[in-house]
Order: C-alpha cells, then sequence, then structure tokens
C-alpha cells in the first residue's frame, strides 16, 4: 500500500514513512492510494476475533513495510485487558432497545484518544529503533490528545514530545493529568490563543521544511495518517458487535471538533463496512453541522470561538475535513489544494453548495449532523443517568443528543463514548449535583507540581523552545 497527498505533491509514500512523516510536505495529508474493501465473507470470518486481532488484520491492509510477525507483536502489545481496563477492549453498552455506547474511554487517560496513542507510541518506537533515529513530537491539543500522547510515549527512547494547548481552556483535570508529568522528554507549552492557534503552529512549523529536517519534526494529532487507522479498527469491532444483536443496520454518532474520529468511519465505510450513516455531532462551535448541512465551510475567528462546557470540542477549523473532501471532490489533488490552500487562506472558508457531488454527499457518504448546546449536555448527563443509571461525560453526551434526533426504528445507532466523566467534574457537578466518582490513581492529581511553558501564539517562539531543548 503507498500513500498520497490530498494536494498532491509529496510523490508515494510507504506507511513508515507517512507514520514518521506526519503532515505531507505539500501541507497536505496523507491517505491511502485506494481504500482496500473488505468482503462480506471477511468481515464474518472477522466476527470472532479479539480486538488485537481485529486490529492486525485492518492494519495488514494498510502496513506493507513492517514484517506481518513484528505488526502481531505490536498489536499484542498494544490491546491488553492491563492497558485498556475491559478484557474486549471497545465493549458495547446497551442503553436501550436499538440505542449502544461504544466504551473507548478505558485507557491510561480516560479519553478515546488512548485507542490510536498507545499504539502510535509503539510503533514510533519500533520504527526509530529500527532506523538509529529520533523524533521531535510536535502536537496540537484541546485537552486529550495531548495527556493520551504523553502517556504512550513518556519515557520512551527515541522520542521527545512538545505539546501545544490554549491556555487556561481545558478542564482541570486535564490541565493536572498533562502538566504534573515530570518526564525528561515531554515539554508541555501552555499557548494564549485557542487549539486553532495551536493547530496552525503546528502545520505552520511543519511546513517549514528546512526547520523540519534538522530538527525531525513529527506528528501524533490526526493529521497523522497512522492515529486515524488505528481508529478505523473500533468501527469494524463496534459494527460486528451491533450487527449480532440488530442485523437490520447500523449508524454511528460521533461528537466531532478536528473530523478525526468521525473521518476515521468515513475510512470504514469506503473499505465498504456497512454503515448507513456516519452521524457528527458538535458542540456550539458548529462549523462542521453548517458544512455538512449546506455546504458552506466558514471557519470562526479566535473571538467567535466559544468557550464551552464540551471543551475538547472547541475547533472551528477541522484538520481531517481535508480527507473527507478530498475524496468528495473525486480525488482531485488540484482543487482539494486550491479550496484548503488558497480559499481558506484568503477567504477564511469555501463554498461547495453549488457542488452536484456535494447535493449528493448524504447518499454517497452517509453524512448527518447536528449541533448541541450547553442546556442539552446537561439535559442529557441527567436523563441518562436517571434512565440508565450510567454517568457521561458531556462530549458523549452531545453524541447522545445528537444521536436521538437521528435514531431509526429499523437501525442500531451506536455513539462513541470520547471521554470518562471524571476528566470534567465540574459541569457533571452542574448536572447532577455531584461530582463523579475519582479512580484511586488519580487522587491528589491536581495538587501535584506542575511544568509547562507559557508562549505567545506566534510559530516563531515555538521554534525556538524546541531548539533550545533539542539541542540542549
Ligand atoms: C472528549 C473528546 N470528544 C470529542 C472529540 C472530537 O474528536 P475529533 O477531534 O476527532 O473530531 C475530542 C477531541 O478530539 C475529545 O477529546
Ligand atoms: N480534541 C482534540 C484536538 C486534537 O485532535 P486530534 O484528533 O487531531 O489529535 C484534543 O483533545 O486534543
Amino acid at each position: 500500500m503507498h500513500y498520497i497527498s490530498t494536494r498532491g505533491h509529496s510523490g508515494r509514500k510507504q506507511f513508515c514513512e507517512v507514520l514518521l512523516e506526519g503532515l505531507a510536505q505539500d501541507g497536505g495529508l496523507y491517505v491511502p492510494e485506494s481504500y482496500p474493501r473488505v468482503d462480506r465473507a471477511t468481515l464474518d470470518a472477522w466476527r470472532s476475533l479479539p480486538y488485537l486481532s481485529l486490529a492486525w488484520e485492518v492494519l495488514s491492509l494498510y502496513v506493507s513495510d513492517i514484517p506481518p510477525a513484528d505488526l502481531k507483536a505490536i498489536c499484542e502489545k498494544t490491546y491488553t485487558p492491563a492497558i485498556f481496563g475491559k478484557p474486549d477492549i471497545a465493549p458495547l453498552r446497551k442503553l436501550e432497545r436499538g440505542l449502544y455506547l461504544q466504551e473507548l474511554s478505558n485507557g491510561p487517560t480516560l479519553a478515546f484518544k488512548d485507542m490510536a496513542m498507545q499504539l502510535l507510541g509503539n510503533l514510533l518506537e519500533y520504527e526509530l529503533a529500527r532506523r538509529h533515529q529520533e523524533l521531535n513530537i510536535l502536537g496540537a491539543t484541546s485537552g486529550d490528545t495531548g495527556s493520551a500522547a504523553e502517556y504512550a510515549m513518556r519515557g520512551k527512547k527515541g522520542l521527545r514530545v512538545f505539546m501545544l494547548s490554549p491556555r487556561g481552556r481545558m478542564s482541570a483535570f486535564q490541565q493536572a493529568q498533562m502538566f504534573s508529568l515530570q518526564d525528561n522528554n515531554i515539554h508541555n507549552i501552555a499557548i494564549d490563543g485557542v487549539f486553532d492557534d495551536c493547530q496552525d503552529i503546528v502545520k505552520r512549523v511543519s511546513g517549514d521544511l528546512e526547520f523540519k529536517r534538522r530538527y525531525k519534526i513529527g506528528a501524533v494529532n490526526s493529521i497523522n495518517w497512522a492515529r486515524l487507522l488505528a481508529q478505523v479498527v473500533y468501527y469494524f469491532s463496534g459494527y460486528l458487535q451491533a450487527s449480532e444483536r440488530e442485523p437490520a443496520g447500523v449508524s454511528f454518532t460521533v461528537p466531532s471538533g478536528n473530523f478525526g474520529n468521525i473521518c476515521a468511519g468515513h475510512v470504514a465505510r469506503m473499505m465498504g463496512l456497512p454503515i448507513c450513516r456516519l452521524v457528527v455531532a458538535t458542540n456550539e462551535n458548529d462549523v462542521l453541522d453548517e458544512f455538512l448541512r449546506t455546504g458552506v465551510y466558514r471557519v470562526r475567528s479566535r473571538a467567535d470561538t466559544l468557550e464551552t462546557s464540551s471543551p475538547s470540542m472547541d475547533i472551528s477549523k477541522a484538520s481531517n475535513l481535508e480527507r473527507f473532501v478530498f475524496d468528495l471532490v473525486g480525488r482531485d489533488a488540484a482543487r482539494t489544494k486550491a479550496l484548503f490552500d488558497g480559499q481558506l487562506g484568503e477567504r477564511g472558508g469555501f463554498d461547495l453548495s453549488g457542488d452536484p457531488r456535494f447535493a449528493e454527499a448524504a447518499a454517497s457518504f452517509g453524512f448527518r449532523s447536528g449541533r448541541s448546546s450547553h442546556a442539552d449536555r446537561l439535559a442529557m448527563i441527567r436523563d441518562t443517568w436517571e434512565r440508565y443509571h450510567t454517568v457521561i461525560d458531556p462530549h458523549t453526551a452531545d453524541g447522545v443528543t445528537v444521536a436521538r434526533a437521528h435514531t431509526s426504528p429499523r437501525e442500531a445507532m451506536i455513539v462513541l463514548e470520547t471521554a470518562l466523566p471524571i476528566k470534567f467534574a465540574a459541569t457533571i457537578k452542574e448536572a447532577l449535583g455531584r461530582e463523579p466518582d475519582l479512580p484511586d490513581r488519580f487522587k491528589g492529581l491536581e495538587e501535584l507540581p506542575r511544568r509547562v511553558k507559557v508562549l505567545p501564539p506566534d510559530a516563531q517562539a515555538v521554534k525556538n523552545y524546541i531548539a533550545e531543548i533539542a539541542t540542549s
């Protein structure tokens, strides 16, 4: 399998090159040259597989430059009950007939990011050792990617992490989780701005090819294809579990910000996984909902990016939309470049409403969307507790709110659970009048000493800091 850039100018790459490179050299995102198809018989054969074997099967379709036995060993090391807290790794929890949560947040940092980041840590360690190389990972987080990456990479040989986060905009627990890490290879940088500023800096630094080469800059955000690929696996797992119980059809609702999680669902569907609908759930920062309803992609400014009670989704410029739009416009790299490099930069967005392909998008790609507000979120946390004795986090609550508007008696709807409620205790208290129980291993976390550097929203300041640490 080879990979190409959505903007058409980065050649044909192998999986491990893409893993280390992150953002493509032309500023685009890597995608497979074509999506491998999985037929019905293969799907049926995968039904009885444990998660790690399912992961190996899916990854093997995309990774041709790691020997199969090594890839299997990496999957075995990653997807263990000890790391993911449950024997079946990503189980479904039934709320009521036709409505399920897929548990993805039982890993080390209590968010779905662990599902991919634990694999990425092991893949990177393997590949860097094979090449006798080092990598400086530069990432952006609105709260969960950062801690998942840092917990997956801490202490790993050949890896350093520089993680940018929007200063003061993450929950108290998320800040404590990241900033209390004292490992020498972990560097937290709080940026005076919003998540989109952090992500722009990552792209700008990675776009300086001389700096990238000199300081060996890599990525672990979902701009890195390997992240998305690892996330594709749990759509297969969720589908296989649900279709056994409800054979008529399976849809997914996905709380969305950077469009990474739902984009993995899109990839699974393009591979032939018979997903009926992929429902995007946003919070008040509803750029994606607006785009999917109208075809108009209108990025919000820093001042118009709202601070909400589902803060990990406070994103206005969704990286992975580029991968979907590339498919939507018939894999036309020149057009994708004109939209994301040209119009997005010049006019702050683009309009596909007049494109016949957009009109067919819902039918062709299965996308639907909706938005949720603070009031909806609180009401849904309360409702889910009262009906099912289950406490859900605010992002998952956005998912359930939107899912309820899209359920159909003929289909099972799976809502992806993207974090555990303890990460957002203040909102849970507002909804239920009490904070969720704190697992023993996190007691005292918020009182630990912290290590974080504050910088302005300026790519040069970040480059200077990386250079200073990397050469010290
Ligand atoms: C808890 C939580 N829910 C939802 C999302 C949105 O996912 P994505 O950015 O992949 O769309 C994020 C951030 O990625 C998150 O941390
Ligand atoms: N919500 C994310 C933002 C980054 O998304 P990613 O999927 O590109 O890593 C976060 O929690 O950091």
